[in-house]
């Protein structure tokens, strides 16, 4: 068997890595063989409720789980880690915009980025999930020189997961037929859910979801601002933010980081910016990826019509100004 590979969790009191913890330690994430080590990082007044979930964890009896590591220190948190779920962040309430979280969450991101930078390996794959998200992993690498910043991305899966069953609903599919749905640009209620090169998947025929719909203003209205909305609505319904959802969903980017993305099949990730599709360079934008050998790549050539170009750029002139505020608040 190989050797245990250490996986970092931040937030690993609070709720979506109750969920999260669970999916990694069985296996979901880095595969059946593949013995782990989890560091849960919290803060200090978290550390009574942290030892609780160590004890659940043990009472899982997971045999791929060789050692769990709970610490309020981001020294011990970070060494040697081959994985970073950043979960640890205030979540929004109601009423509230991801961005307004800003002011919050960007120092905590600084500081993780210098503890990466210092102690994770230098290969290390970081998956930001705390919100404002794409700002968030763009402040943590701009932290962690030393460490590739295609290594930093932020979630959006949980975007194209519902997307995805969106579509599945109105079609009356199941949801695993349906692929290639992207997530473009923040995870904020400017994101541009595009289903233009989504397909169905009918017993081995292959029909584009916008022929199956066949009405496009539901996709450009109902779908679009179902998807932009929904973690609102999950606020309003539960009084507290998505996290089962939010747990699958940083399971399956960190999946496909590893293991790599279906022959055919993309998948949307928050990845630092070249400037692919006329968006702006130095952002952490969700593009469609394929990832192999634990490398993504940016699906191009993809056309962009008038409407995509409009949604495109509103996405990527909110996420400037993001980046904006975030250095302001770093430096002030
Ligand atoms: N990108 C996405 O699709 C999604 C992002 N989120 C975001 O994920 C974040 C976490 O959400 P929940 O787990 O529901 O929140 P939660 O409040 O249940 O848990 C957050 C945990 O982070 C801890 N924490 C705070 N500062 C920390 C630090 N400096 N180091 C380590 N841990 C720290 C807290 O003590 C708490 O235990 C929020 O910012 C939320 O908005 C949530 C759902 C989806
Ligand atoms: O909507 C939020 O701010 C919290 C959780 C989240 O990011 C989501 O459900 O998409």
């Amino acid at each position: 068997m190989a050797e245990p590979l250490r996986v970092v969790v931040t937030g690993a009191a609070g709720q979506i890595a109750y969920s999260l913890l669970y999916m990694i330690a069985k296996g979901d994430v880095f595969g059946p063989d593949q013995p782990l080590i989890l560091h849960l990082l919290d803060i200090p007044v978290m550390m009574g409720v942290l030892e609780g979930v160590v004890m659940e964890l043990a009472d899982c009896a997971l045999p791929l789980l060789r050692d769990v590591i709970p610490t309020d220190d981001p020294v011990v948190a970070f060494t040697d880690v081959s994985s970073a779920f950043l979960v640890g962040a205030m979540p929004r309430k109601q009423g509230m915009e991801r961005k307004d979280l800003l002011a919050a969450n960007v120092k905590i991101f600084k500081v993780q980025g210098e503890a990466l930078d210092k102690y994770a390996k230098k290969d290390v794959k970081v998956l930001v999930v705390g919100n404002p998200a794409n700002t968030n992993a763009l402040i943590c690498s701009k932290y962690a020189p030393s460490i590739p910043k295609e290594n930093f991305s932020a979630m959006t899966r949980l975007d194209q997961n519902r997307a995805q069953a969106q579509i599945a609903a109105k079609l009356n599919v199941p949801v695993g037929t349906v692929s290639n749905v992207i997530i473009w640009g923040n995870h904020s209620s400017t994101q541009y859910p595009d289903a233009s090169h989504a397909v169905i998947d009918k017993n081995g025929n292959i029909e584009k979801a916008v022929d199956a719909i066949g009405n496009e203003q539901w996709l450009r209205e109902t779908f679009l601002a179902t998807v932009q909305k929904r973690g609102a609505a999950v606020i309003a319904a539960r009084k507290m933010s998505s996290a089962m959802s939010a747990a699958k969903a940083a399971s399956d980017h960190m999946r496909d980081w590893f293991l790599g993305t279906k022959s055919g099949k993309f998948v949307s990730m928050g990845v630092i910016s070249a400037g692919a599709y006329g968006v702006p360079k130095d952002v952490i934008f969700s593009f469609p990826v394929i990832i192999e050998n634990r490398k993504w790549k940016v699906v191009e050539g993809l056309p962009i019509d008038d409407f995509s170009r409009s949604m495109l750029d509103a996405t990527g002139k909110e996420l400037c100004e993001e980046r904006e505020e975030a250095l302001q608040i770093i430096q002030a």
